[in-house]
């Protein structure tokens, strides 16, 4: 089996179009399925980090707010990431972490809905954080906040609806939630529709601009390599700028930062999503991270990423004792992330295990064995290889 599926993965490597992407990051003997946790590390940022400490810190100094375009970052990076996520420019702005994104998004969103509307609905399956930013800010808000599977969303959104806040891949299972549906049901309900991108954006087409979604939120250090810590982005679409109403209106958001007014005005468009000074070094790493993407589709990127997918449980299916592990990943197209999840019993010390011979997942809580594929250097000869390693494991 393993030289059938070692060849089949060297024939589908030949005619892969992103293959010569891979050599565009550093990467080591591992087969490194981690991507979906923190993504691997792009050649050309150290080179740019150790330029921007010596010469635009180390002599250019405050001068770097505009020379080095320093004061600007958050827009224009965010302007970079925008194709990724079918969003046109002037919609996105980068800084903060997730947490802090998704708590502007929440309270802005309840903010917009208006009166009458003091219920925010949240996907139950969402990645920890969420819920607990949704709670405070339900309770801030006045809001009461009903957590439910994503799925129920058109059911039970109604006049007391302002927003729902969904995961658009599930962190855990990889289920991919269908972000048209949920959001034309939310609009049909008068609510608003604030989705978490972080399993999703770089791997898949989103579309923000073409499904009408209101708000949405991201990290970059998974699928979009910005590295450990690297800013998040938030989302505003273009027609609800205006009416944006930050509960973080910090002095980068004003109309006029400079002026040090003791009155607070918003400046116009997706700066007022900006909160305080940006962590320009991440910031800038993430920038040239983001140079990976050049000539990239991200239609090709999709595709890959499901032929991974398919070929990583084909070569699971074929190998490892029957019984040992449950795909808790969806098989269906339309329904799957970036990322494959196998319920298996003892799965910490199987993922230790695993880790230790070269092929790097992880656990997640309580049996979940994930394997993240990122198409812009996951090969299929990886996927056949980690295939292989995991049946070793549980024979
Ligand atoms: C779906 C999702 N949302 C939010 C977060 C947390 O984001 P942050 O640590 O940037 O606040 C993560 C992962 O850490 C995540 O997977
Ligand atoms: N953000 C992380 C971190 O700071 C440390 C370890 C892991 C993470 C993660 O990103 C976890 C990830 N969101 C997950 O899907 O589980």
């Amino acid at each position: 089996m393993s030289e059938t599926a070692a060849e089949r993965a060297a024939a589908l490597d030949a005619r892969d179009e992103l293959a010569p992407v891979r050599e565009k990051f550093v990467l080591d003997g591992c087969v490194y399925l981690d991507g979906n946790s923190l993504g691997a590390l792009p050649r050309q940022v150290p080179g740019r980090v150790a330029d921007v400490i010596a010469h635009e810190w180390g002599e250019l100094r405050i001068r770097s707010w505009e020379e080095a375009g320093w004061w600007a970052a958050p827009e224009r990076v965010g302007d970079r990431i925008a194709p990724l996520l079918g969003a046109a420019p002037g919609q996105v702005v980068v800084g903060d972490s997730t947490s802090v994104n998704i708590f502007k998004a929440v309270v802005g969103a309840v903010r917009m809905a208006g009166a009458g509307r003091d219920e925010i609905l949240a996907d139950e399956a969402s990645f920890p954080t969420d819920g607990y930013i949704a709670e405070s800010a339900a309770r801030m808000t006045g809001c009461t906040l009903r957590a439910l599977p994503a799925e129920r969303i058109p059911d039970e959104a109604g006049p007391r609806t302002a927003l729902a806040l969904i995961n658009h891949v599930d962190y855990r299972t990889g289920r991919l939630n269908d972000l048209p549906g949920l959001t034309a049901a939310l609009h049909e309900a008068g609510a608003l529709a604030v989705w978490d991108l972080c399993h999703s954006a770089g791997a898949l087409p989103v579309r923000l601009d073409a499904h009408g979604v209101d708000l949405a939120v991201g990290c970059t250090y998974k699928y979009l390599n910005g590295g450990p810590g690297a800013p998040a982005y938030l989302y505003v679409r273009e027609e609800l700028q205006a009416c944006f109403d930050s509960p973080l209106p910090g002095w980068n958001s004003h109309a006029v930062p400079f002026g040090m007014d003791a009155a607070y005005a918003p400046a116009d468009g997706i700066t007022r999503g900006r909160v305080g000074t940006p962590d320009i070094l991440s910031m800038l790493a993430l920038e040239t991270a983001l140079e990976v993407w050049d000539g990239v589709r991200i239609e090709a990127v999709r595709d890959k990423s499901l032929a991974l997918g398919d070929f990583f449980l084909e070569c699971v299916e074929a190998s490892v004792p029957e019984g040992r592990v449950r795909c808790v990943t969806p098989r269906e197209h339309r329904l799957r992330g970036s990322q494959v999840a196998l319920s298996c019993a003892d799965a910490g010390k199987v993922m230790t295990e695993l880790i230790h011979r070269g092929v790097i997942g992880d656990f997640r809580h309580p049996d979940v064995l994930r394997f993240g594929f990122t198409p812009l250097y996951t090969s299929f000869a990886d996927v056949a290889r980690a295939a292989r390693v995991l049946a070793e494991v549980l024979e």
